[in-house]
């Protein structure tokens, strides 16, 4: 297994690189790393004039979305915002909508992970013929203004640096985790793959569609960054963790805080459950077909 826990400068924004649990990525003569990802043809003129959705998954968003939607809008290279409106009790949709996003709603609340399928779906029958898929940058709704300041995930990934850009969030005001759940997703995802992400549970990233197809499906619920990390680099894409100004609404040390962490331990560990079992399946299978052929 490649053990390759970060540090590489690979460019200015970018500040950790996550590589594959199988053989080291390619690298370019500069010793950055080259994304698994073909890049998409240039246009005539030479021009990298690869496209960016952000897709938004959002339940019970209405205080906040209409900032998120204009700031993502900001983004260089965004040409669509897409909300998906997880089933709010609240206008989300129609908050969403007025701020200039292009809005899916589920009839019923179905969980983060299960919005972010749809909104790369809705992604999917909307890029163009004959032109390179849309990159796809999540983000989640509460950003408010500081949405456009994911702006710096977009580069590593559309320069084919990384496969797949994560942000590094700053310490948040009133946040009152104790890196319970945090550093579990941390350790596993290091066990699985040989790399330790500073910030595993983070939802803001980037990647190809390449990269997402190959995370599909998604684990459920809280345990999609994790599980989508270690799916990744177990197939040979690169990530990179990116520092991002950006400000959320922190879950506090109040029941519904701990709640919300329950939650997130709970999804978390079902994602490492399944990709541990997968592992060993897979192994079990690499065996028995080797001892077949011999
Ligand atoms: O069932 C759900 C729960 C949350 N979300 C959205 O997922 C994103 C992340 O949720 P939240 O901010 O509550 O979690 P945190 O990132 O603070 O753990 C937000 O845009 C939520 O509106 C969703 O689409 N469906
Ligand atoms: O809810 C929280 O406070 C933590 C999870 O709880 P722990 O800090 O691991 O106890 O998760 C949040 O903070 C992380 C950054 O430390 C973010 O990456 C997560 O998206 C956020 O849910």
């Amino acid at each position: 297994m490649n053990a390759d826990p970060g540090g590489t400068r690979t460019g200015d924004d970018v500040a950790r690189e996550g590589t594959t649990a199988g053989p080291a990525p390619a690298r370019r003569p500069g010793g950055m790393p080259v994304a698994k990802t073909p890049r998409p043809p240039t246009a005539s003129d030479g021009r990298n004039r690869q496209r960016v959705a952000v897709v938004v998954p959002a339940k019970d968003e209405q205080e906040r979305i209409a900032a998120t939607v204009r700031s993502a809008r900001a983004i260089p290279h965004v040409d669509l915002v897409l909300v998906v409106d997880d089933g709010s009790d609240d206008d989300t949709q129609h908050v969403a909508r007025d701020a200039g996003a292009v809005v899916v709603r589920h009839s019923h609340n179905r969980g983060k992970a299960a919005a972010m399928e749809t909104g790369a779906a809705v992604v999917a029958m909307r890029d163009a013929d004959g032109r390179a898929p849309r990159l796809l940058l999540f983000i989640d709704g509460d950003l408010g203004d500081t949405a456009v300041n994911t702006a710096p995930l977009v580069r590593p990934v559309r320069e084919g640096v990384a496969d797949v850009a994560i942000a590094l969030l700053p310490k948040q005001k009133g946040a009152g985790g104790r890196g319970i759940v945090v550093g579990a997703a941390r350790r596993s995802i290091h066990r699985l793959t040989g790399w330790s992400p500073t910030q595993p549970l983070s939802g803001m990233r980037c990647l190809t569609r390449e990269a997402f197809d190959a995370a599909t499906p998604l684990a459920r619920g809280w345990g999609v960054e994790t599980g989508m990390t270690i799916d990744l680099l177990r197939a040979g894409y690169v990530a990179v963790e990116v520092p991002c100004d950006l400000r959320h609404r922190p879950s506090s040390n109040d029941l519904a805080g701990q709640l919300h962490r329950a939650g997130q331990y709970r999804d978390v560990m079902a994602a490492v459950g399944a990709r541990q079992v997968r592992r060993v399946a897979d192994k079990v299978g690499r065996i028995g077909r080797s001892g077949i052929r011999r």
